[in-house]
């Protein structure tokens, strides 16, 4: 393979030898796409590199011995997933202003073109969308809704505009394609997401109306995000048709999701990823047991372990993953489990008050981890079993050095950086705070 560098990044010129592991992607948009980044990389080779990365930051970011006689039998195999496309119940498509044209068709599509732009973002690119029509990751129900989209929004006789991230003009944010599954017949159903920046319903009218005829959609809501940040979460949300949530069914139990609320993207691999939680967290199964689910979302964690164990203790701080969470008790029947709003970035003293000594303590943050101040808190609590789950690696590696090898006191350290400073720098004790 022959590369050269540009300014903005490394592009491939033409292939020698195509690599071992090189496998042709499937999707049309690979090359461009901002969505996918491993497609040309067969899978096997995929997870081999993932796990050497897990490997490699246990090892020096959370400071575990690879030498250590257990440390073989402690980083279990990833469990790769049976199937690699159609798999995600989310995806996220931005409206632009600025449509990304592949370099190679710049020439012929430049005049005349409609800049507008449906799609993923194009690599390194916050303001330019690649144009999509379909996605290989979403569900077949979810291509068509997509496509039902496409097909219309730019008619200029509806009269939308995308969202432009440098003016702060226009209307149309992101698309949202959530599905789920009717737990009755089994049958995927879904909720469409239409973030804007303004609430003016009777424009989103065409598009609602066309969509509602695909008979797979049960849901269309309107997130009306009026901030100048491009994130899809509103500060109003409206149910334009439909239902206002979707449903899914994990470990036998059924969920209620909302538009906002969190929910693991694979299902299959949920299901997978909660069976491994439940054997971690070595449940005595006698009852007697509380388990702390901490970040839980729509408490699918806790509730698949609340009918083995006393009770449930949740904390989350999307207001609405909270209601999902408590009607999702209700939906199964699940009594013994209490949810709780709150920033677990912000907790104080009166933390510990809100529930009973755990036994277990499961961990599921988003990608930064965890702020010290549940670090210390979860030290000092000193719960038998803790299980974290994560989907960033590198702060998971330094979290569990944090849980396992302690940390710093900050006051101390700090005490200590000042001495070593006014060392260093006298003059530096004038300033500090
Ligand atoms: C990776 S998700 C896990 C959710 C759940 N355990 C599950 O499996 O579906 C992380 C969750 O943490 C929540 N979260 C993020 N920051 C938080 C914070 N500072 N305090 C409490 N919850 C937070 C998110 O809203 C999200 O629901």
């Amino acid at each position: 393979m022959m590369l050269y560098w540009s300014v903005r990044k490394v592009k491939k010129l033409k292939t020698i030898t195509p690599h071992l592991d090189y496998v042709e992607a499937p999707c049309e948009y690979a090359l461009d796409c901002g969505g996918c980044k491993s497609q040309n990389l067969l899978y096997e080779a995929q997870i081999r590199a993932k796990e050497q990365q897990v490997r490699e930051l246990v090892v020096h970011v959370g400071k575990f011995s690879d030498k250590h006689p257990e440390f073989a039998s402690i980083m279990k195999p990833i469990v790769p997933c049976d199937t690699q496309f159609y798999y995600r119940n989310k995806m996220e498509f931005s409206f632009g202003s600025k449509k990304w044209v592949p370099e190679e068709l710049l020439q012929e599509e430049h005049v005349g073109t409609n800049d507008y732009a449906l799609g993923l973002h194009a690599p390194g690119f916050f303001d330019k969308v690649l144009n999509v029509t379909k996605c290989l990751l979403q569900s077949e129900p979810a291509n068509k809704v997509l496509a039902a989209v496409q097909d219309c929004w730019r008619d200029p006789q509806i009269g939308l505009s995308p969202y432009d991230v440098h003016s702060h003009a226009g209307f149309l944010k992101h698309l949202m394609l959530r599905t789920g599954r009717d737990v009755e017949t089994g049958l995927p159903e879904l909720m469409v997401n239409f973030v804007t920046s303004s609430n003016k319903p009777e424009l989103l009218k065409p598009l609602v109306e066309r969509i509602a005829t695909i008979p797979e959609v049960v849901s269309v809501v309107n997130n009306v995000n009026t901030s100048v940040g491009n994130t899809s979460v509103g500060e109003e949300e409206y149910t334009l048709y439909g239902k206002s949530t979707i449903t899914e069914s994990l470990r036998g139990l059924t969920f209620q999701i909302s538009a906002n609320s969190f929910f693991q993207t694979n299902t299959h691999q949920a299901e997978i990823l909660y069976k491994l939680v439940e054997d971690c967290a070595n449940l005595k199964g006698d009852g007697s047991e509380v388990v702390l689910d901490l970040f839980c979302g729509t408490g699918t964690i806790g509730l698949t372990l609340a009918r083995r164990v006393r009770h449930v203790y949740g904390f989350e701080v999307v207001v609405e993953a909270i209601s999902d969470a408590r009607r999702n008790a209700k939906l199964n029947g699940i009594s013994n489990a209490t949810f709780f709003q709150g920033d677990l970035n912000k907790i104080d003293e009166s933390f510990g008050n809100k529930f009973p000594q755990p036994d277990i303590v499961i961990i599921d943050p988003n990608r930064p981890g965890m702020h010290m101040k549940l670090v210390k808190f979860l030290l000092k609590l000193k719960a038998a079993r803790i299980v974290y789950v994560s989907c960033n690696p590198a702060t998971c590696a330094r979290d569990l050095d944090y849980l396992c090898h302690g940390v710093v006191s900050i006051s101390i350290s700090i005490k200590v950086f000042r001495l070593l400073i006014s060392v260093i720098c006298p003059y530096y004790n004038l300033y500090a705070a």
